[in-house]
């Protein structure tokens, strides 16, 4: 049994699972007209209401109580100061240092990384307003017009969410496209429509060496050469992002266009590095610092505020609870916002690939669940697709609805009748429907029909947590990542899980590179078991050419 499973904080909340896992959150409301204000914490614009959760006032300070046994505010305080927190590849976890707009000095091995992170913020800040200006042309004098951003995993999913999100806030001259697949398909369809005088791509790798990224920075190169016809003009329509400068020259890239980050960044944390350059570009320079900014104050909010009103931390806390006392498998992302149709996508990432890990920091196996499965979809058309589920499954799915007060657009009926969604939606899942209310609803021969009635019934009591804010500016949309990136490290914490590495991606990639040379020719392969030999070879026989 590890200690986390064997500590009192971990058994007295699984006492006081047993004693509330069937108490009704309806009645909780109906005896509690201030439940609202007790489970609620405001930041900014920012509300945040956790009241519909299967909570009573003993909950959150047992939780708390396990947070304490993991060490969380020390850990919290770790990770901000430059400790190499990241155990297995000896580093620190700094993505605070990117956005730390209060530009404090934070060292690694003895050395202050500000002045870095401020010279690059620097570089990018020319460079988009030379792009955006039109001071920066392509090889035929003509100003870009699209920015093509190639990257993979953290980058490239973090910059497309948050283009996506803060399109209100682009340039009408300049468009971003996002290819990451190896599939073909992607780049070619970006690609359509898109001319090499006035493309700009980046190149945004960590390591420089990822293979998706590699081959599509290629056919981006020769897609540009075959106009072009002189690699002279590449250095103004590539640039690169990485950490690695060798591997970005070996390709071809003029260090001089390269925007450079660190390897204290972690990939899936990498959006507010120069990894960003693509959203800057779009938004503007001053807009990404609004970002930056919005994540700084969340930032200063989970470093320094008590864990009863820190909102990461009980975002965590609640995490854990659903997903170790009551066995909840997933949580479900629902902003009831069209912009962030790519949130969900971006923390699939983020949690599970952070806290998808099944060994401790001991390297004994965990006897406990960690990563959650995270999945979701914008509101309303969730509601059309899977919240029949949600609302009568037989699965506990958390959800978090999250929506802006205000939309950037005004069209007549639309944003009443979507925030009465976001509204209806978690009222509904809490209250469910009872047998008699049902019965109401029917006329009396329908009232016998026991299966008709059965269907009708909500059980209820399904938890969810609510966010709503102002406006989805780059402000607020700064500080919802970091709360949720938070929220993630609180639960890698109490899980005592390395939450920064990812050796889980490694195996199937090495695999592949074998498999590779056995698709060049025309021998039947018998090297693997018999399953995949089987799909090779008829890979081999179906192919056309
Ligand atoms: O930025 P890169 O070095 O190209 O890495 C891109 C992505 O690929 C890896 O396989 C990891 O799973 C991700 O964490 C990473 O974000």
């Amino acid at each position: 049994m590890s200690s986390l499973t064997a500590s009192n904080a971990w058994k007295a909340l699984q006492n006081h699972y047993q004693q509330i896992q069937n108490s009704s959150m309806r009645e909780a409301f109906n005896h509690d007209t201030q439940r609202h204000s007790k489970y609620a914490v405001q930041l900014n614009d920012i509300l945040f209401d956790y009241s519909k959760n299967r909570i009573n006032d003993q909950t959150m300070p047992l939780l708390r109580d396990l947070a304490h046994y993991a060490e969380l505010p020390a850990k919290i305080e770790a990770m901000f100061t430059g400790v190499a927190i990241n155990t297995t590849e000896k580093r620190a976890v700094l993505h605070t240092a990117l956005r730390n707009r209060g530009n404090q000095p934070i060292y690694v091995d003895g050395q202050d990384v500000m002045p870095d992170v401020n010279a690059v913020l620097e570089k990018m800040r020319h460079f988009c307003h030379a792009v955006r200006s039109g001071e920066w042309t392509g090889y035929t004098g003509k100003k870009i017009t699209n920015v093509v951003n190639i990257g993979i995993g953290g980058s490239g999913l973090g910059p497309k969410m948050v283009s996506m999100t803060l399109t209100p806030y682009s340039s009408d001259t300049l468009k971003v496209h996002y290819v990451s697949n190896v599939d073909q398909t992607n780049i070619i369809e970006e690609l359509k429509g898109l001319s090499p005088e006035t493309t700009l791509f980046i190149v945004a790798s960590k390591l420089f060496s990822t293979q998706e990224t590699m081959i599509n920075a290629n056919s981006a190169r020769r897609w540009f050469l075959d106009s072009a016809q002189d690699t002279s003009a590449i250095a103004k329509h590539f640039v690169a992002i990485s950490t690695h400068s060798e591997n970005v020259a070996k390709f071809g890239i003029d260090t001089d266009n390269m925007f450079e980050f660190w390897d204290w960044v972690g990939g899936r944390y990498s959006l507010w590095s120069a990894v960003g350059l693509s959203i800057a570009l779009y938004i503007g320079m001053d807009n990404f610092e609004e970002l930056l900014q919005g994540a700084y104050e969340a930032d200063l909010h989970f470093r320094n505020t008590p864990l009863e009103k820190n909102i990461p931390v009980i975002m965590g806390l609640l995490g854990v609870w659903y997903n170790n006392f009551f066995d909840a498998r997933s949580y479900v992302l629902l902003p009831y916002d069209q912009s962030m149709r790519y949130f969900a996508d971006y923390f699939q990432q983020g949690d599970m690939e952070s806290n998808g890990k099944s060994v401790d920091l001991n390297g004994d196996k965990v006897d406990y669940s960690t990563g959650q499965i995270v999945w979701g979809q914008p509101g309303t058309n969730g509601q059309h697709a899977f919240f029949q589920l949600m609302h009568q499954g037989t699965q506990l799915v958390p959800c978090d609805f999250l929506a802006a007060a205000n939309s950037h657009y005004h069209l007549p009926e639309h944003h009443d009748v979507l925030i009465s969604n976001f509204l209806a939606q978690p009222e509904a899942l809490m209250r469910g429907k009872t047998v008699e209310e049902v019965k109401q609803s029917l006329t009396a021969e329908q009232q016998h029909d026991v299966e008709l009635v059965a269907s009708k019934v909500f059980e209820g009591n399904k938890p969810s947590n609510s966010f709503l804010f102002e406006k989805m500016t780059p402000k607020t949309l700064g500080t919802l990542l970091a709360f949720y990136e938070h929220k993630i490290f609180v639960q890698g914490v109490i899980w005592n899980i390395n939450s920064f590495d990812q050796m889980g991606v490694e195996l199937g990639k090495i695999l592949a590179n074998a498999i590779l040379p056995e698709l060049k020719n025309q021998d039947v392969i018998q090297s693997h078991d018999c399953s995949t030999n089987a799909l090779i070879n008829a890979y081999k026989k179906l192919r056309q050419s």
